[in-house]
């Protein structure tokens, strides 16, 4: 997945401008930043959340236009923070409405297996958040986005989405984009990490690195009024 000059945001400034990054097939690059830098504005731009975003984006050679159910079957998978299944239909009915196989999906987690008549609304945040992974997954996107999987979840949970979306991006090839406030989740899963600060890329490095850079991240992390400039060169060089 390529994505240039990306330019989006809500009012009269934009929140992101001119942003470039890439996503190999196979690779898993994550978002990391403080609150409020861009991150999910970024995601929401290339899937077509955002409708009066600007930029460049493909995927295997595929120009992404237009609104997210477009670019949605053009290849591109998206599960944006927070549930969202549909609550009041079932586990099966969430999955008939995507197209998607329940045996599959069970495959990938048994545990949806035994509550697969229940309404979505009434599963555990970790089950609701394994369904929309799973339907994700299953739709054979070339192109995964992922903002926050882990937002509110056990990390017993959390370990679970991560090895599925690491297998998945092995052995399916595909480019996974996620957004991940923790560090630690980051280092496991990522094979690439983008620090953002003020909707810009402040530090790229490999997710190997992400442990024991972690204070020069943090830096990027408390961005301009928490770190000092010595925290701010030291980030950005
Ligand atoms: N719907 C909206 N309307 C107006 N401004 C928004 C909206 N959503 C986000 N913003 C603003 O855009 C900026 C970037 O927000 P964004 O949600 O992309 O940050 P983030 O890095 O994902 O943060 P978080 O980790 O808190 O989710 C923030 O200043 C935020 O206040």
């Amino acid at each position: 997945m390529d994505v240039r000059g990306l330019t989006a945001g809500y009012g009269h400034a934009p929140v992101v401008e001119g942003l470039d990054l890439s996503v190999a097939s196979g690779e898993i690059v994550s978002v990391l930043g403080r609150n409020g830098a861009g991150k999910s504005t970024t995601l929401m731009a290339i899937s077509g959340v955002l409708p009066r975003a600007k930029g460049a984006i493909t995927v295997d050679g595929r120009v992404l236009s237009g609104p997210p159910h477009k670019r949605s079957r053009s290849d591109l998978g998206l599960v944006l923070e927070g549930r969202s299944v549909f609550a009041k239909l079932s586990v099966a009915q969430n999955l008939k409405i995507a197209g998607v196989s329940a045996d599959e999906v069970t495959e990938i987690f048994p545990e949806l297996g035994k509550r697969i008549g229940v309404p979505a609304g009434m599963l555990s945040g970790g089950e609701q958040q394994m369904l929309s992974l799973a339907r994700a997954i299953c739709r054979r996107p070339k192109a995964l986005l992922l903002d926050e999987l882990s937002f509110g979840l056990a990390p017993v949970v959390c370990d679970r989405l991560f090895e599925t979306i690491r297998d998945f991006a092995r052995t399916s090839n595909v480019a996974v984009l996620l957004v991940e406030q923790h560090i630690a989740y980051a280092a496991d899963v990522a094979d690439r990490a983008l620090v953002m600060s003020e909707g810009r890329i402040g530090l790229e490095l490999p997710g190997a690195e992400l442990r024991e850079r972690e204070e020069e991240v943090e830096a990027l992390y408390l961005g301009g009024p928490g770190a000092t400039p010595a925290d701010q060169v030291a980030a950005e060089g």
